[in-house]
């Protein structure tokens, strides 16, 4: 059995820089995971890189040669690698052992989740090559400065995980930069009921029974909970790991084996 998450999220989230900060979280307390990037279009990375699209496609041999502009251009290499998961993708894998935790880092264009199969096909292989896939959905605390932008990024989320069919944990990031933390906090686990009496302050009355909709969406599919990523705290990333862990039950075998020599139990010498 494998392991995965899958980043995702709006360009500029915060994806690649959360995978670094993962990659040194998990240095620091001598775990391995292998970072996948599969961005077409990246051009530098702060983390070691396992396996790149770049080496099967880059977006930018796509454009020249193709005549595209880039989110076309990018729709072609993803389309690309869908067609070559069981070549590619399989070959790169093998070398990565059974029991290995991977960590997909994705572009950032929506579409890419809502219009177009890529994703929902690479996940369906991966769990077909045994791998245990969580998704990670990434916002900036930096944009859900109000309640109205705030609900577009749980809906685009919700999306995504409609699509996916994964365990999914979403994540607010930049929290280092939010200098009104109570402003922020609000967000994290909120009652719907306040957000809606929010909303309804903020928008016509014509809006009521829709806002009262769309809150009732987020209740139905549990969705409104975000964990906060303050890069600058190293208990934050901790805490992220951990629940992610949870929702792919990775470490469950290391928990029974430590059992098996709990001193209490065991040998005493
Ligand atoms: N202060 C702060 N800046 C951050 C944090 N995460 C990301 N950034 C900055 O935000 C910008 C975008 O970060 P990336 O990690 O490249 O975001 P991304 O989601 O990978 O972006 P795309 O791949 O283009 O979709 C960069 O300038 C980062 O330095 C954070 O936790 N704190
Ligand atoms: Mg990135």
């Amino acid at each position: 059995m494998g392991y995965a998450q899958l980043v995702i999220g709006p360009a500029g989230s915060g994806k690649s820089t959360y995978c670094y900060n993962l990659q040194q979280h998990c240095e620091s307390i001598g775990r391995s995971v292998h970072i996948v990037n599969l961005d077409p279009a990246a051009e530098d990375f702060k983390y070691s890189v396992a396996i790149d699209i770049r080496e099967l496609i880059s977006l930018e041999d796509v454009m020249d040669e193709l005549n595209l502009g880039p989110n076309g251009g990018l729709i072609y290499c993803m389309e690309h690698l869908e067609e070559n998961l069981e070549d590619w993708l399989a070959e790169q894998l093998e070398d990565y052992l059974d029991d290995d935790y991977l960590v997909f880092d994705c572009p950032g264009q929506i579409e890419l989740y809502s219009h177009i199969p890529v994703f929902r096909t690479f996940v369906d292989q991966l769990r077909r090559w045994n791998y245990n896939v969580c998704a990670v959905y990434l916002l900036d605390s930096q944009f859900v400065s109000d309640i109205t932008k705030y609900l577009s990024g749980c809906m685009a989320s919700l999306s995504a995980m409609v699509q996916l069919e994964l365990p999914h944990v979403n994540v607010l990031t930049k929290m280092d930069l939010v200098t009104n933390k109570k402003e922020i906090e609000k967000f994290l686990d909120p009652d719907t009921r306040l957000l809606i009496a929010d909303l309804n302050e903020h928008m016509a009355p014509r809006f009521a029974k829709l806002n009262k909709a769309l809150a009732e969406l987020l209740d139905d599919y549990n969705m409104v909970n975000f964990l906060p990523l303050d890069i600058k705290k190293e208990n934050s990333m901790q805490y992220i790991l951990s629940q992610i862990d949870n929702a792919i039950q990775f470490g469950e075998d290391a928990d029974v084996k430590i059992k098996d020599f709990d001193p209490e139990n065991g040998d005493s010498d």
